[in-house]
Order: C-alpha cells, then structure tokens, then sequence
C-alpha cells in the first residue's frame, strides 16, 4: 500500500514512512493509494469475528509492508488487551432504532485509545527496527494527550511534548495527562485556545530546523494516518453487530478535527453499508455551517461543555475534500492556500457529493445537559458531554427514524463531572480503579506563551540525549 499527499506534490510513502511522517512535505495529508474493500459475501463471513480479528482482517492490507501477518497479530491482541471490556467496543440499547457504541473502555476512557494504543506499539516496533530516536509533537483539546503518552509510554527511542490549552480541558483530562510523569513526559499548557496549539504544532512540522541533531517530529494527533486507519474498524465492528451487510446503520459522531468521522467514511468506501454519517457539532460549528451553506469559514473559537470538540479547523476535513474534488491534488493545494488567506467556498459539485452520505447538527450547552438528563431519566444511563451531542443529533426531529443509529459514545463520563452536574441527574461517574487516586497524584505540566519560538526553545532545551 502506497499513500500519497492530498496535496499532490509530495512524494508517495511507505507505511512505516506515514507513520514517521505528520504533514506531508507540501503540506497535505496523506491517504491510501486505493482503499481495499469487502464483498458482501466477505463481510458476512467478518460477523462472527471478535474485535481484534476484525481489526487484524481490516488493517492488514494497509500495513502489510511494514508488518507480517503474524506481527500485527501480536501487536493488536496486545492493544486491545488492556481494555478493560472483552467486548472492546460493546453497543448497548437506548431506545427502539438507538444504540451507543461504547469507545471509552480504554486506559485513558477516550476513543482516543484505540488509535493510539495501537499507533504506540506499531511506532515502538519499528523504531526498535531502526534504532532510531523519534521526539514526538501533538496537540490536545483535552483527550489526545493523555491516549498518546498512555499509548508511547512504553516505546524507549521518544520524546514526548503536549501542548494543551491552559484552563480550557477538564480537571479530569488534565490530571490524566500531567501526572504522568517520566524524564521524556513534557505537558506544556499554552496561554491560548486547541487552534493555536495546533497551528504550533503544524508550523513545527513544517520546519523542523528547531530540533538538534537531524532529529524528527512524529505525530500523534489524526494528522497521522495510522490514528484514522485504527478508527476505521469499530465501524465495521458495530455496523457487524446490526445486520451488516444486509441492514445499513447511520452513525452520529460527535466532531472536531474530523478524524473519527472520516474513518466511518472510509468503512463505507470499504464496502461497509452506512445510511448516514452525521456531524455532531457543538457551538463551535464550522463544519455544520459548512455542510448547511458550502462556505468554508472560521470561527472564533468558544469554550463549551464539550472541550474536546472546541475546534475551528478541522485538519482531516481536507482528507474529504480530497476525495470531493476527485482526488485533484492541485485544486487542494489551492483551496488550502486560500483558506490560509481567509474563507472559501466549496464547489456546487463538491458539496452535492458531501451532502449524499453526510449531514450535520449543531447542539449548544443547554441541548447537550438537556439530552444527558433526558436519556437519563428515560434509561438511567450517563452519557459524557461529547456523547450527549451525538446522541442529540440522532434522535432531532427530523432524523430518520426508520434506520438503527449508533451514536459514537467517545468518552466516558467520569472525565467530565462538571457537565454531569450541571445536567442534574443527580448522580455522579465514577473512575475506573486504576485513576481512582487521580485527585491526590502530583501534577508537572508547564505554562508558556502563545508564541511559537518559545514553544521550540523548550522543546530543544528538553529533549533526552
Ligand atoms: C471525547 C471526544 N469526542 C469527540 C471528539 C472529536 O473527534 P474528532 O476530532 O475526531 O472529530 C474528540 C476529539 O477529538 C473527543 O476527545
Ligand atoms: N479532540 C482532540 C483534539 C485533537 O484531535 P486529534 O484527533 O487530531 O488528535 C483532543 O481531545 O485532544
């Protein structure tokens, strides 16, 4: 499998170089040649497999250059063993044509850790292959720093830097991250909101000049396509569970970096049946406003009960319009200069074809306390901030009611006690055993500017020999 950049000018790579690599050298994001796909008579016989054969049978074709059958075997049972479901991605029932795909059994209660987990191990095995030292750059609205250290803590050629913006993620999702602590571990709260830590982090991967001694950034976030190509199994895996290939389901995800959605969009170019792919958005609601109008605008950014969808670009939202633009690198490389410019708008064409699988809704504050108090008054199960927009989304008026929906539950509830209050159940989540002490570990992050160069002065002053 080769993967090429959504911009065109880049080389094509190698799996293990994507997985090396963040933005591509034109500033693109990279995507498969070709996506394998699956018959229908194929598919009926993937029912009966359990999650990490599944995952095995979908991420093969992708990595099979870089790792034999047998290896990725081991790599996956040994990810999705630390999960602490035997179902990994278990659906649980809310009502008649309503489930919830449960994400949030990993280490860190996000569905974060499916990608990351596995990307930790895949990026362990081949930088031991290598003996090479990596320094590892990502930036986190709150769920993506604490998957990604939990998922690289074990690879020994890394260092690793967070930025996070200071006072904007949970209590929870802080701590997660900050009382990790280890010589490699730098959690860097930046005086400014996800966008700017993750404009630093593309402008760094950019130029890498900053980092001594030839040393490379690798990336965690969903820039990095190995995060997207983990995600795109528990689609096949719930769509399995509902009658696949014989019943489609539609899937409401709660969105921000568009990540976790495009993975559902590529299981239905896989062969997987997918009614609907619904964009759940929060206030910050570009993509909404995008999908609604085809104008392509930023936002100013608003904190909200859902912190982890505070974003206003959205990176994978090129990897879509890509694809949208029949795969026309140049007719990319253009819009994206553009945007860097200001707003666009999309192509009557472009927009047509978006509009045949996706549609979108956005859900405030009061919306999302108002379907965690109802789902659970009527059932008696929390739903987190995040899932609850989902789940909004997929039961509006309006939604088809005669499809089975799965809402993408993307964090467990516990991380987020706040909102849970605020909602007015009148009960609380509570964390697994292993971060019940999270509120008495000691914390180590440090603050810093808004300003790119400072970021980068203490990157180089703090990496490992
Ligand atoms: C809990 C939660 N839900 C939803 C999202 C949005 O996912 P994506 O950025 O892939 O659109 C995130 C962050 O990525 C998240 O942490
Ligand atoms: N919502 C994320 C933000 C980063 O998105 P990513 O999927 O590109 O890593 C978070 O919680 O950190």
């Amino acid at each position: 499998m080769r993967y090429i950049s959504t911009r065109g000018s880049a080389p094509t790579l190698s799996f293990e170089e994507v997985l090396l690599t963040g933005l591509a050298s034109d500033g693109g994001l990279y995507v498969p040649e070709s996506l394998p796909s699956f018959t229908s008579a194929e598919l009926e016989a993937m029912a009966s497999l359990d999650y990490p054969s599944l995952a095995h049978r979908i991420l093969l074709p992708f990595v099979e250059e870089a790792f034999t059958g047998e290896e990725l075997r081991e790599i996956i049972d040994d990810t999705y063993a630390v999960f602490r479901h035997s179902a990994v991605a278990p659906l649980v029932q809310l009502d008649h044509n309503q489930w919830v795909l449960e994400l949030f059994h990993g280490p860190t209660l996000a569905f974060k850790d499916f990608a990351l987990q596995l990307l930790g191990r895949l990026l362990d095995a081949i930088l031991k292959r290598r003996g090479e030292k990596v320094v590892i750059m990502g930036a986190t609205s709150g769920d993506t720093g604490s998957a990604a250290i939990a998922g690289c803590e074990r690879c020994e050629n890394i260092d690793i830097f967070i930025l996070h913006p200071h006072g904007r993620v949970s209590e929870v999702q802080r701590r997660q991250m900050t009382t990790l602590s280890a010589p490699t571990i730098h959690n860097l709260a930046i005086e400014g909101n996800f966008d700017d830590c993750q404009a630093m982090v593309k402008a760094s991967f950019r130029d890498q000049s900053f980092l001594p001694d030839g040393r490379r950034l690798v990336a965690v976030n969903s820039i990095n396509w190995a995060r997207i190509m983990a995600q795109i199994v528990y689609y096949f895996y719930a769509g399995l569970r509902l009658g696949a290939p014989h019943r489609a389901a539609a899937y409401s995800v709660p969105t921000g970096n568009f990540g976790d959605i495009f993975a559902g969009y590529l299981a239905s170019k896989m062969g997987l049946p997918v009614a609907q792919l619904m964009i759940a958005t929060n206030r910050n609601d570009v993509l909404h406003r995008l999908l609604s109008t085809g104008d392509y605008a930023r936002q100013t950014l608003e904190h909200t009960l859902s912190p982890s969808m505070d974003i206003s670009v959205s990176s994978n939202f090129e990897r879509l319009m890509f694809d949208l633009y029949e795969r026309d690198g140049a007719a990319i490389a253009s819009l994206m200069a553009a945007f860097d410019d200001g707003d666009i708008t999309l192509s009557d064409a472009a927009m047509e074809k978006a509009r045949q699988l996706f549609a979108s809704h956005r859900v405030d504050d009061a919306q999302t306390l108002a379907c965690i108090a109802d789902v659970w008054g009527r059932t008696e199960y929390l739903l987190d901030p995040h899932s609850a927009i989902g789940y909004a989304a997929a039961t509006q008026p309006g939604a088809n009611t005669q499809t089975p929906w799965v809402t993408l539950a993307t964090a467990h509830p516990a991380k987020f006690p706040d909102a849970i209050k605020a909602s007015a159940v009148g009960t609380t989540a509570q964390l697994p055993v292993h971060l019940a002490d999270l509120f008495e570990r000691s914390e180590h992050f440090d603050v810093l500017p808004n300003d790119i160069a400072a970021v980068q002065r203490f990157m180089s002053g703090h990496l490992g020999a």
